[in-house]
C-alpha cells in the first residue's frame, strides 16, 4: 500500500478511536449518545475502522451532516455510504436516521426531518465534518443561494440547492452542527489543506463556510 494511502488509513483509524471515546464517554452520564458524520470519499477509512469499535452501539444514535436528495438505493446517497461502511459489524446495533423522506424534493421533506432530528439526544457527542476544495462543509456551499439562511437560522435543517453540485441537497444548519460537545474535521491531501489555511486567514463564512466552524473548538485529522 502507497505511502499516502497508509497515512489516510492511519488518520481515519485515529478519528476512529477518538468517535468510540466520545460516544464511550457520554454514555457513561446518559442514555443515549448521538453522532453526526459526513458523507464524500474522505471518510471511508474512517467509517470503516468506527464499525469494529467495541461500545454499547444500541445506545448510539447515528445521523449526517447533510445528504444529497436521492433514493438510498442511487450511488450517491450518503445513508448507503453508511449503511455499507459504518452499520456493519458491532455498528449495526446503532440506530441511523437519514436525512431523506419520500418527497420528491428536499423543501418538501425538511419539515418531516426537522421532526426526525427532533428527537435525538443533541447535543451530539461528537460531529465530524469534511470540506470540499471550495471551502464548503456539510452542504453549506459558497455558491448556494441558501447559504446565507443555512449559517443564520435557528433550524434544524435546510433545503439547499448550489450550481456546484449535480442534486438538491438537504443539510444540518450551522446552529444544529454547532449544538455538539465535540467537533472532528477530516481532510486529505495538499489542495485541501491550502483551502484550509486560506480559510482560518479570513472570517467571511458566505467566501468559505467551513469558517463558521473554526472559531469552535475544532480536532484537526490531517493526511497528506
Ligand atoms: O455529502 C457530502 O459530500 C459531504 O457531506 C460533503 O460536505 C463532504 O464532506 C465534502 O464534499 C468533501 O467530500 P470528499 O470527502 O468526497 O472530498
Amino acid at each position: 500500500m502507497k505511502t499516502t494511502e497508509n497515512a489516510r488509513e492511519q488518520i481515519g483509524a485515529q478519528l476512529a478511536v477518538a468517535a468510540a471515546q466520545a460516544l464511550t464517554a457520554d454514555l457513561a452520564s446518559q442514555p443515549r449518545a448521538l453522532l453526526v458524520v459526513s458523507g464524500g470519499s474522505t471518510p471511508l477509512p474512517f467509517l470503516q475502522r468506527l464499525a469494529e469499535q467495541p461500545l454499547d452501539w444500541s445506545r448510539v444514535d447515528i445521523t449526517l451532516a447533510d445528504e444529497r436528495w436521492v433514493a438510498e438505493s442511487h450511488p450517491d446517497s450518503n445513508a448507503r455510504l453508511i449503511r455499507d461502511t459504518l452499520l456493519v459489524g458491532p455498528a449495526a446495533a446503532a440506530t441511523f436516521h437519514s436525512l431523506t423522506t419520500s418527497d420528491a424534493t428536499p423543501e418538501q421533506g425538511v419539515a418531516a426531518v426537522a421532526a426526525r432530528l427532533a428527537t435525538l439526544p443533541w447535543p451530539a457527542s461528537l460531529v465530524v465534518l469534511g470540506m470540499g476544495n471550495d471551502g464548503h462543509t456539510a452542504s453549506l456551499f459558497p455558491d448556494s443561494g441558501e447559504l446565507s439562511l443555512a449559517l443564520s437560522t435557528d433550524d434544524s435543517v435546510v433545503a439547499v440547492r448550489a450550481p456546484s453540485v449535480s442534486q438538491p441537497r438537504i443539510t444540518l444548519s450551522a446552529a444544529r452542527l454547532h449544538d455538539a460537545r465535540r467537533h472532528a474535521l477530516h481532510l486529505v491531501g495538499d489542495a485541501k489543506k491550502a483551502v484550509l489555511a486560506q480559510a482560518l486567514s479570513g472570517d467571511d463564512a458566505r467566501e468559505l463556510p467551513i469558517r463558521a466552524f473554526l472559531t469552535c473548538p475544532l480536532t484537526l485529522y490531517w493526511a497528506p
